[in-house]
């Protein structure tokens, strides 16, 4: 019998997994966040389902047993792929799940901000009924969105857009097979000089941490909007509060935080009057979830056959 453990239980209960892994796999579900508490729990574990918990040197180095980890969700910041490699520990994510779910929340938050109902809400609730300081929309051909990171969300999101009459801009080094309809740019900086709504979509790493700068936000201008529903990670809050504060940029529609729950400078741009805020919610579907842990558990056991042969 294997022995799987679910770190985290924020996704739900572990029958899924169960289910979907069958008999010749023992697994606990262990409800546990931090190094110590990991390493507790996962000892014996040959393979380890893995939402937030932190999977670090020090624990995998305490985990020899361990043969394979599957991160509940797409982004793998939270595990330290070369500590895993030097462990011989294989490690994958959940790449296809929810690409429609997010791709929806940035749109809907492009669209959103582009008919104002944000700024218009406030504007009633704050001051009554009126007009006055709500800025009048373009029309979505003159209003043009672009797009950080070409991969699978970021091509979602251009489907969307340019359907609902969005002009399409895109920066991504890596991409290749870009369409004609988009017009790519060189540079981040770039990018954000030549549109309205800037929307990120490439992964949070050390090379695009903090890639929102100062100059980026200046770049996209008082009347700009960042979305960010990829990770917090990926701005520079400290600027993005600064540009925010001297109404240098107009808007945020963020989904995600350096700092989650929001904490010091996060929760400042979260409270900010421009910024709409969600709690990391843009993966969340009623399809999403249990498909999200079904492939899981998939992964888990196709990762474990392998390290066995
Ligand atoms: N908020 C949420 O609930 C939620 C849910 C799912 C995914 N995400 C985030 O969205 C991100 C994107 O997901 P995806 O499925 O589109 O990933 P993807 O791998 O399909 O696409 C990422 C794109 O970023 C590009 N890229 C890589 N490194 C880059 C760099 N240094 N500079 C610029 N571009 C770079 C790649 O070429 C690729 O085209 C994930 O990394 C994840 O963190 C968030
Ligand atoms: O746990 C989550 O918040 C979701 O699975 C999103 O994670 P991801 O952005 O890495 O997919």
């Amino acid at each position: 019998m294997r022995r799987i453990v679910i770190t985290d239980t924020n996704l739900g209960d572990g029958s899924h997994e169960r289910a979907e892994l069958g008999d010749g796999y023992d697994v606990t579900l262990a409800g546990v966040l931090t190094e110590d508490e990991v390493i507790a729990a996962a000892q014996d574990a040959e393979g380890l389902l893995v939402q937030w918990a932190p999977m670090t040197e020090r624990v995998f180095a305490a985990l020899p047993g361990l043969r394979a980890v599957v991160r509940y969700g797409i982004g793998l910041d939270n595990i330290d792929l070369d500590a895993a490699a030097r462990h011989d520990v294989a490690v994958s994510n959940v790449d296809d799940y929810c690409i429609d779910e997010v791709a929806d929340h940035a749109a809907a938050s492009i669209y959103a901000h582009s008919r104002r109902l944000t700024a218009a809400a406030r504007r009633v609730a704050e001051a009554g009924w009126g007009t006055s300081g709500i800025a009048a929309p373009l029309p979505p051909a003159q209003d043009p969105v672009g797009i950080a990171g070409f991969g699978r969300i970021g091509r979602a999101v251009a489907a969307r857009v340019s359907a609902l009459g969005f002009p399409v801009h895109v920066w991504d080094p890596f991409a290749t097979d870009v369409p004609a309809s988009v017009t790519r740019h060189e540079t981040l900086a770039g990018l954000a000089a030549a549109v309205h709504h800037l929307t990120l979509h490439m992964p949070s790493t050390a090379e695009t941490a903090g890639a929102v700068d100062a100059g980026v936000l200046a770049a996209l201008g008082e009347g700009g909007h960042l979305v960010n529903t990829a990770r917090g990670a990926l701005v520079d809050e400290e600027a993005l509060l600064a540009a925010l504060d001297a109404g240098t940029l107009g808007f945020a529609s963020l989904d995600v935080l350096t700092s989650e729950p929001p904490a010091g400078v996060a929760a400042q741009v979260a409270a900010h009057p421009r910024v709409l805020v969600n709690p990391h919610i843009a993966y969340l579907s009623t399809e999403s979830l249990p498909q999200l842990r079904i492939r899981a558990a998939v992964k888990l056991a196709a990762l474990l056959e392998d390290a066995a042969r």
